[in-house]
């Protein structure tokens, strides 16, 4: 069946909540978790297009999805319109829309003129966005970051908007910045007032309270978070830390999907920060396998596995 399209989710509420792209994290059993909680659209976690396109090992380990994962955005790196049309063509009957990054900050992502190099090369993206709107049907949107002078800013969204861009999510930090630094409001509110597509504000949303500040100081058309969703899946439900059943509920999904120790591992140490005692937290952490954690949640949580199939 055809995924919704993500525009018209966000064209059909005053506000949505997204879950942001990560990397190994935003995966089809934590896409699953969070909507049960609150969340209207989900990103899978940033793609290469190349890779892509050209692997058929990547196709089958990169994305995976089913009838509920839905709303969805597939999130793709790429330096060039080629590789990202026929990466987006041929995941675009299983997504709800394709969204290009030009945040990621790493090193090699800059080297290999991907992620956040594009916020300097506007006519990359320009170009990208034009080739994808031409051969795919589905909502294309770009996720971007502030300049450290809003004028290119302002530039690059008139440029991305100018070819058919169908909506926005920024990041309020530049490129350089850390995510311990404060968000840019009034970045974040220019490029609301300069686009006329709907724009989702992303940067330090741990709360629904945060949230509300968000939407106040800068009038966007939703919100998305990453960290704050890692630590606590159900915080847009009201939950201040994650209840009990979110853990479980993670544990039960992700043994279901299959998953490695390692994602396991990590996803219940953030549910868990706020929640362990620090003595705990230090056991928990250097438990070595998934029975390992298991036998954990089960001796100290009270987790049934018998729930879990
Ligand atoms: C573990 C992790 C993985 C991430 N992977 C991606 C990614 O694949 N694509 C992307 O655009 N941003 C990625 N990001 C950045 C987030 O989507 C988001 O822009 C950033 O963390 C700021 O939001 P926050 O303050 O809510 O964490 C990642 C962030 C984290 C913490």
């Amino acid at each position: 069946m055809a995924k919704t399209s993500v525009l018209d989710v966000i064209n059909s509420k005053d506000r949505v909540n997204v879950c942001a792209p990560m990397v190994r994290y935003s995966k089809l059993p934590f896409r699953e978790l969070v909507r049960k909680y609150n969340v209207d659209i989900t990103y899978s976690p940033m793609i290469l297009a190349d890779v892509f396109k050209n692997s058929e090992m990547a196709r089958e380990t990169d994305y995976s999805t089913n009838e509920a994962d839905d709303p969805v955005v597939v999130q793709f790196a790429a330096s060039n319109g080629v590789d990202l049309a026929a990466a987006a063509e041929m995941v675009a009957p299983f997504a709800g829309g394709i969204d290009l990054n030009c945040g990621c900050p790493q090193k090699w992502a800059i080297q290999e003129h991907i992620g956040s190099y594009l916020m300097s090369d506007p006519e990359a993206v320009r170009d990208m966005v034009k080739t994808v709107k031409g051969r795919v049907n589905i909502p294309c949107s770009i996720k971007i970051r502030v300049h450290p002078d809003l004028k290119e800013t302002y530039e690059f969204v008139k440029r991305a908007e100018s070819v058919g861009v169908d909506f926005l999510t920024v990041h309020g930090r530049t490129r350089k910045q850390k995510s311990t630094e404060p968000v840019n409001f009034e970045g974040i509110k220019l490029v609301k007032e300069t686009a006329s597509v709907p724009v989702i504000a992303n940067g330090s949303i741990f709360s629904n309270k945060d949230a509300e500040e968000m939407y106040e100081r800068t009038g966007v058309n939703g919100v998305m978070s990453a960290r704050g969703l890692l630590q606590n899946p159900a915080f847009f439900a009201g939950y201040e830390v994650p209840p009990w059943e979110c853990i479980e509920e993670y544990v039960r999904l992700a043994l279901a999907y299959g998953t490695n120790h390692f994602i396991f591992h990590h996803h219940l140490m953030y549910m868990f920060e706020d929640i362990m005692s620090k003595a705990e937290r230090k056991t928990f952490n250097s438990l070595s396998s998934i029975p390992a954690i298991l036998d954990h949640l089960e001796s100290n949580w009270g987790l049934d596995v018998t729930k879990l199939v």
